[in-house]
């Protein structure tokens, strides 16, 4: 999208919403007001000790942006062009499961805030309302499936069906989680969302997932995703497969290792995104940012390469796209608007973010995302 940068308008956006949070870190702190507190913790916290989730944060500041200027900047335009279609902003919404912990219409809010500055949004496998429902609910809005593959690959297989018939442009398949990290903080309060319910959607609505129950009590349907939502066996063997299985295009998300996108790309996989789940699976991983630079050199650009883990300034995007991203993925904040006032909070923190990007890629010198020109970044 293309745009005139008008600092005015900015301002007058920054004084209409004086009442509400403007920071990442205020949206987080409503949201922690909102929010029983267990529920609040399981989205807030990491793995282990947090090393990697303080990590993720500490390597944005580590670089600096040393900006261009007399660009002419008058103009941005901040598309860029992923699998033939052009999208409007360099950033998607990340999958993230069991929204109705942050708000009772969850994924539905979430998609209808990010459909208003078009922006797609990624269907988490275990989402707290049903693909077909999200679909329906994005309308025109791009939106990619999340796939966490079942140990009955039959249910994976038929999720994939559905998110193709549903509308779906891509899928993501999930490597970093065939189980559930060392997460402390869930471990302490004797929390499980899995258990609790919020995220059964996806799976209540599979025909061949209740088929293959014997107990269709609720109790059965928990038991059921947890027997199949962790997945251990999980293989490259099985990439190539789901390769195979769809017409779609096919992301891997979860990559650190530079080792592991060249056997991605010669999978036959689409995009890579760069990810350590924000901290909540492995703990002492790399952060995504650290990692970014050897997996850009040997992918190359052949394939799109997308990151998260840690995104929450427009500087921090921009810093990822000079260090060789094609687009980021915007998680927590997202989920803090959505707690702390619905649809509505969404809409804020997208609006903000577009805003604060489009003010880091002119003060640098970028009038063109798709064109980058050769800005640099310095460790401090
Ligand atoms: C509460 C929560 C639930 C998540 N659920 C999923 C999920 O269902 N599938 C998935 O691939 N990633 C999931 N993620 C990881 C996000 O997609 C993303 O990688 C992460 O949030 C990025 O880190 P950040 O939020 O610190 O920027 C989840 C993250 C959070 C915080
Ligand atoms: C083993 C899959 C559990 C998924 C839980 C949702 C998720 O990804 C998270 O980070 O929480």
């Amino acid at each position: 999208m293309s745009s005139t940068v008008k600092g005015d308008a900015l301002l007058k956006s920054i004084v209409s919403q004086n009442e509400s949070p403007l920071t990442h870190e205020e949206w987080e702190e409503s949201a922690k007001k909102k929010m029983k507190p267990h529920e609040f913790g399981h989205i807030r916290s990491g793995a282990g000790a947090e090393e990697t989730l303080r990590r993720n944060r500490e390597a944005f500041s580590k670089w600096a942006i040393v900006p261009r200027m007399l660009n002419d900047v008058s103009s941005v335009d901040t598309s860029i062009n992923l699998f033939g279609r052009k999208y409007d902003h360099p950033f998607l919404l990340a999958p993230i499961g069991m929204q109705k912990l942050a708000d009772e219409e969850g994924d539905l809010a979430s998609v209808r805030g990010a459909a208003k500055w078009n922006v797609p949004f990624i269907t988490s496998t275990v989402s707290s309302y049903s693909l077909e429902d999200i679909a329906e609910a994005a309308g025109s809005n791009p939106r990619w499936f999340q796939l966490y593959w079942s140990n009955n690959e039959k249910i994976s297989y038929s999720m994939l069906q559905r998110a193709e018939q549903a509308g779906y442009e891509a899928i993501v398949v999930t490597v970093d989680t065939v189980m559930l990290g060392w997460r402390e903080e869930d471990l302490r309060n004797g929390y499980s969302p899995l258990r609790a319910g919020v995220g059964k959607a996806n799976y209540v609505n599979d025909p061949v997932f209740m088929e293959s129950l014997t107990d269709k009590s609720d109790a059965g349907v928990i038991q059921g995703i947890l027997e199949n939502v962790y997945h251990p066996s999980f293989n490259w063997k099985k990439i190539e497969e789901i390769k195979k299985a769809t017409k779609l295009p096919v992301l891997l998300k979860g990559i650190l290792h530079p080792e592991d996108a060249i056997l991605a790309m010669e999978a036959g996989i689409d995009g890579i995104i760069v990810s350590n789940h924000g901290g909540r699976q492995l703990d002492g991983v790399t952060s995504s940012l650290d990692a970014l630079p050897a997996i850009a050199e040997v992918v190359n650009g052949k394939i799109p390469l997308i990151l998260d883990s840690g995104i929450r300034r427009g500087t921090d995007l921009v810093k990822a796209l000079i260090l060789g991203a094609s687009a980021v993925l915007l998680g927590r904040p997202y989920i803090y608007g959505l707690a702390t006032a619905g649809q509505a909070g969404v809409e804020q923190v997208l609006g903000n973010f577009i805003e604060e990007t489009r003010v880091t890629l002119a003060l640098s010198g970028i009038a063109k995302v798709a064109e980058m020109p050769s800005i640099k970044l310095i460790r401090q």
